[in-house]
């Protein structure tokens, strides 16, 4: 099978060679498209990757019928619709760590090119001008960088300030004072930065919270000929706020790598003196193109090959280690919720996976997720993925409790136990990875069983009485249905009872009415895997 990959935005050569030499890939380049041209084209490719140029709205994943990933060369991932993704069951993956280093080091230029002139006095002089009172600069020793955001990028630039005997202070929701002092930063809250800072750097993705983050609010406090750096995104500082402190001679100068709207070519700022401007080229480095480019490619063609991707933006990363742990308990769980759904024709309203034993020593999100897959299988098919089962368990408005109690694995060595309920009651069944023998169904709500979640299965709900196996067994066989094994369990003696039969074939509605008209049979499901 070879798939299909769009490349939209312009990309290292190098740096795509994983994918353009990998036989099972077939990657076009079309880094020209118009949003119209790009609604046209998608509806052929598996995987799509972009930069920060091409947006991916929703309309766009709506008509990506195969799109299985969208992999973004670099860090933010603004300019895709990840809710509509998530809802798609379309994986996104970035390459966060590919251009730190390049944007890091274009924010300190921005600093430095802002405290001393150099793009308004390169003008100048080309312009034939040998004016040297007008560009005095500001020294950076000694000043004070305040960072909105020391994640990555953050923090690299607090490093480098540092080497410029700046002193720095940070915000950071998740800083604490124990990783500042490491850092060697100080830290407050973001008042505290604004308030004191003679320079201040934003280095936040661009969320909801974050959207004018700084504000007329912040440029009030900050103290009078403040310099403002932005090589994050534009729109974490309101642009028309910024203009109007520049103006009114609050903000002495900003350094602006991004904008609300790109391209910027009419932008207001940019007819200010006070300010000094690049088109996006935080990333634009030929080692952070190589980079990310290498790592996006990476990341698709393990995905679209059957492996965990390395850095998906709407699923929980794992490392290598704990997916190796993890993974042979997928298709437990797939198998153990495709089995319990065909136990209920119900809407199930509750989802408890309750896990026991060594499993719960991993944070087993992922696996919940498979089990999820499995029991929504059967009304939503191949539509449902481990990247919307959770999406699409919460608009069917199922609650989800996951439990793990090491304790309760019953004598195995690891025990899931996945209950649901409907408004018929509830259903419940549990499953082990038995070592070295895969997954084993081992109770079927109160009964036990021993059987491996594979093949058709025929499960039966009757009365514990005399002859009943025998007539079951003469009916399948007047039906030509062979019985490959059969496990039987009982709560008493003449009480409520099972049978798990494995069968060589789909059991037909006939022979499914023929087995319920039996007088001692309570109920029959069949399960084909
Ligand atoms: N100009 C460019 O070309 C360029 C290049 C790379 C990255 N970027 C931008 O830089 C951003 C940061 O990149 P990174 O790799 O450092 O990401 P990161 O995830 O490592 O760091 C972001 C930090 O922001 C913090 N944060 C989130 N909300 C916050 C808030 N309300 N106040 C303060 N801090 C907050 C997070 O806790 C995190 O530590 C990216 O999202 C991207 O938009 C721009
Ligand atoms: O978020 C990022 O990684 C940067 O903004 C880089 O964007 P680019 O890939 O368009 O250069």
């Amino acid at each position: 099978m070879t798939f299909r990959i769009l490349v939209a935005d312009p990309l290292s050569e190098e740096g795509i060679k994983p994918l353009k030499c990998n036989p099972k890939m077939d990657v076009t380049m079309q880094t020209s498209l118009s949003p119209e041209e790009l609604l046209e084209e998608i509806p052929k490719y598996d995987a799509l990757i972009v930069r920060s140029q091409t947006t991916v709205t929703r309309k766009v994943i709506e008509h990506a019928k195969k799109l299985k990933i969208i992999g973004r060369a670099g860090v933010g991932t603004d300019n895709i619709d990840i809710d509509a993704a998530t809802e798609h069951g379309i994986v996104v993956v970035n390459a966060p760590n590919g251009n730190t280093n390049s944007a890091a080091e274009h924010a300190m230029a921005m600093l430095m090119s802002l405290s001393r002139n150099i793009p308004q006095a390169y003008y100048s002089l080309k312009q034939r001008q040998w004016d040297r009172k007008k560009f005095i600069g500001t020294e950076l020793k000694g000043k004070k960088l305040g960072i909105v955001g020391l994640g990555r990028i953050g923090t690299e630039v607090a490093y480098r300030a540092k080497g410029q005997r700046m002193k720095v202070i940070a915000y950071d929701p998740f800083l604490t004072e124990e990783k500042a002092e490491k850092i060697g930063v100080g830290y407050g809250t973001l008042e505290d930065v604004l308030r004191s800072a003679d320079f201040i750097t934003v280095h936040t993705p661009l969320l909801k919270n974050t959207r004018h983050l700084i504000n007329a609010d912040s440029f009030a406090i900050m103290k009078t000929g403040v310099h403002i750096i932005n090589c994050a995104r534009g729109g974490i500082i309101d642009e028309e706020a910024l203009y109007d402190a520049i103006v009114a001679k609050k903000v002495a100068g900003a350094a602006l790598d991004v904008f609300e709207n790109e391209p910027a070519i009419d932008n207001k700022l940019l007819t200010l003196p006070e300010v000094v401007a690049t088109p996006h080229l935080g990333a634009s480095t030929v080692e952070a193109q190589e980079n990310v480019a290498i790592d996006v490619s990476h990341d698709i063609a393990r995905f679209l090959n059957g492996a965990v991707a390395e850095n998906p933006v709407n699923l929980p990363a794992i490392s290598n280690e704990h997916m190796g742990k993890l993974k042979p308990y997928f298709t437990l769980a797939e198998k153990l919720g495709e089995f319990l759904s065909y136990l209920t024709d119900d809407a199930i309203e509750e989802i408890t996976l309750n896990y026991a034993g060594d499993i719960t020593e991993y944070e087993v999100t992922p696996v919940s997720r498979i089990a999820i897959k499995g029991l929504l299988k059967k009304h939503l098919g191949t539509h449902v993925n481990e990247v919307n089962a959770l999406y699409l368990a919460e608009k069917k408005d199922i609650t989800i409790h996951e439990n793990k109690t090491k304790s309760a694995a019953e004598g195995f060595t690891n025990l899931l136990r996945l209950e649901i309920k409907t408004a018929e009651g509830k259903f419940c069944a549990a499953g082990t990875l038995l070592n070295g023998l895969g997954p084993r169904i081992v109770h079927v709500g109160e009964f036990h069983v021993d059987v491996t979640p594979e093949g058709h299965i025929v499960l039966i709900h009757h009365r514990d009485q005399p002859g009943v196996i025998g007539k079951m067994g003469n009916l399948l066989g007047k039906h030509h249905i062979n019985i490959a094994t059969m496990q039987v369990d009982r709560s008493d003696a003449g009480g409520n009872a099972i049978m798990m039969l494995k069968v060589d074939r789909h059991l037909k509605q006939e022979s499914i009415d023929a087995l319920k008209a039996l007088p001692e049979i309570q109920d029959v499901r069949t399960i084909d895997f």
